[in-house]
């Protein structure tokens, strides 16, 4: 099964996530990928991944994120938080990464933990028809 995660991305930190991203092309083009909006946007324009695009997080995409966590349709959460910046959608950046500890999936929230839960997923395995 190919895996499928989430890529989140605070302004302050998109330009790290760009190149975290870059950085892990190939194995991400390999997995399902889902993001918030203009997280998303950057990374199919810069990146050139397939990326299902929800709302932009203080428009719901982080709830959008959680809604299908919570149901077992996300394997791993990168989610690269602004600690320096108040948010105005706060309860939900919390909220998602509440439901990640709830549901035991691993979240990175800075691009060092991020590259290390990258580095050990296990990729998906093609199988050759010969
Ligand atoms: O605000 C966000 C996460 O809390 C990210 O949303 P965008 O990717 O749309 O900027």
């Amino acid at each position: 099964m190919k895996k499928r995660i989430a890529l989140i991305a605070h302004d302050q930190k998109k330009d790290d996530m760009v190149d975290l991203a870059s950085e892990f092309a190939d194995l991400l083009r390999q997995c399902i990928l889902v993001a918030t909006g203009t997280t998303g946007k950057r990374l199919h324009d810069e990146v050139g991944l397939t990326v299902e695009r929800k709302l932009s997080g203080p428009y719901g995409g982080d709830m959008q994120i959680g809604a299908e966590l919570v149901e077992g349709k996300i394997d791993l959460v990168i989610f690269l938080r602004d600690p320096m910046t108040p948010q105005a959608h706060e309860p939900d950046i919390n909220a998602l990464v509440r439901a990640c500890d709830v549901h035991n999936i691993p979240c990175a929230t800075n691009v060092t933990s991020a590259r290390m839960m990258l580095t050990q997923l296990v990729p998906h395995h093609h199988h050759s028809h010969n």
